[in-house]
C-alpha cells in the first residue's frame, strides 16, 4: 500500500512523534529525580555531558520543579538570582551558568548531593542476579579507594570463587563462633538458605582512616546497617525489567530450577522494599550504574 502524504507531511508526521517520545523521555527524567532514582546533580551532569540527550533537552524549569521541595515561586526567584533565563535548556547553558547551578544545588540542598551528611558506610543490595556483584567488582577494579567488603558465607564457593577474595567460606560451627563472638556487623540467611555475613573488624579499619566501605548484601542485611548506622548511605541496584532480571539469573547458569524459583520470590519482596532505600540505580549498563555507585559513595 503506498502512502499517500506528500513528503513535508511524511517529515511532519516523523517530527511529531520524535518530540512525544523527547517529552516522554523527559517526563521519566523528571519523575526520577523527584522519585530520588537519581540525584538532580546526576541529571545536571548528564546533561552537560551530552547536551543533545533528554537530558540535555530538558528546560531549567522543568529541571528545577522536578527536584521536592522546589515550587515554582521558589523555581523563579533560583532563576533570577542565577541569571538564567527560564527558557534555557540544560544543554544549552553558558560555562558561568552550568557552575552557578551546579554551585547552588550542592550549597542550597546538601542533602540532595551524594555524599555530604552521610557515613562512608555505602550498602549497595537488590534482587538476586541484578549485577550488585558485577557492579561492585566494577567498582573494585576502578575505585582501589572504595574498600569492597568480603563476607563469610556457609554457602559452597562456585566454580571460580576463591576463599579469602569471594568470600570467606566457612562452616555452620564457625559461623556461629563469628555469630557469639560479635565480629559481624550484620548477618543473615539469604533466600532460606545459607548464612552470610560482614566481617566488622576490617569495616572499622576502613571507615577510622576516613574511607569509603562498600558492603554488597541482602535487604535484611542493609535494614541492620541502617539500625546500626543510620547515616549509612544505601543504594538499591534495580533491574532494567523484571524479564531480564530473571534472563541474567537463567543466564549465569549457577543456580538449578529450585534455587532459582527460591531466588525470584524473594527478588519479589527485595523489589518491594526499594523505597527504604536512599539512592536507586538501574543496572542497564554496568559501567555507566557503577559509575553512579560510586559517586554515590564518595
Ligand atoms: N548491566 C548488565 N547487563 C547485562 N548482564 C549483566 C549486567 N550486570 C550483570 N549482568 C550479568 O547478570 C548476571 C548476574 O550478575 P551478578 O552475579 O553480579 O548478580 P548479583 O546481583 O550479585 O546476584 P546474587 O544476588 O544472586 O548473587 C551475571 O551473569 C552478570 O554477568
Ligand atoms: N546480609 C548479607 N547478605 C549478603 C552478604 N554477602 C552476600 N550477601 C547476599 O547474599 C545473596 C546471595 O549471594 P550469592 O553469592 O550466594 O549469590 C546476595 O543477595 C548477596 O547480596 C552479607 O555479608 N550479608
Amino acid at each position: 500500500m503506498s502512502d499517500a502524504r506528500t513528503p513535508p507531511e511524511v517529515d511532519r508526521v516523523a517530527a511529531s512523534r520524535r518530540a512525544v517520545a523527547a517529552r516522554r523521555e523527559r517526563a521519566a527524567l523528571k519523575k526520577d529525580v523527584a522519585m530520588r532514582v537519581i540525584t538532580p546533580q546526576e541529571l545536571l551532569r548528564r546533561a552537560l555531558a551530552n547536551p543533545e540527550s533528554p537530558a540535555g533537552a530538558m528546560r531549567v524549569t522543568e529541571f528545577l520543579t522536578s527536584i521536592p521541595a522546589i515550587g515554582e515561586g521558589k523555581r523563579d526567584r533560583i532563576l533570577s538570582d542565577l541569571e538564567i533565563s527560564p527558557v534555557k535548556r540544560l544543554g544549552g547553558l553558558g560555562s558561568r551558568q552550568r557552575d552557578a547551578l551546579a554551585r547552588f544545588l550542592d550549597d542550597r540542598w546538601p542533602e540532595l548531593a551524594p555524599r555530604r551528611g552521610r557515613s562512608r558506610l555505602v550498602v549497595l543490595a537488590g534482587p538476586t542476579a541484578v549485577g550488585k556483584g558485577t557492579v561492585a567488582a566494577h567498582i573494585k577494579e576502578h575505585h582501589p579507594d572504595i574498600h569492597l567488603s568480603v563476607s563469610a558465607t556457609t554457602r559452597a564457593p562456585r566454580p571460580g570463587e576463591v576463599d579469602g577474595e569471594h568470600y570467606f567460606f566457612v562452616d555452620d560451627a564457625e559461623f556461629d563462633r563469628l555469630v557469639a563472638d560479635g565480629e559481624l556487623l550484620e548477618w543473615a540467611t539469604v533466600h532460606n538458605r545459607h548464612r552470610y555475613g560482614t566481617p566488622r573488624g576490617p569495616i572499622e579499619e576502613v571507615l577510622a582512616d576516613g574511607r569509603t566501605a562498600l558492603l554488597e548484601i541482602d535487604l535484611q542485611g542493609a535494614r541492620q546497617v541502617r539500625a546500626a548506622e543510620p547515616s549509612a548511605t544505601l543504594v538499591f541496584l534495580l533491574p532494567p525489567s523484571w524479564d531480564e532480571l530473571v534472563q541474567r539469573l537463567v543466564g549465569r547458569g549457577t543456580e538449578d530450577e529450585e534455587e532459582r524459583a527460591r531466588r525470584l520470590r524473594t527478588a519479589k519482596t527485595e523489589l518491594a522494599s526499594q523505597g527504604e532505600f536512599d539512592f536507586r540505580v538501574v543496572n542497564d549498563d554496568v559501567a555507566r550504574a557503577a559509575d553512579e555507585v560510586s559517586r554515590l559513595a564518595h
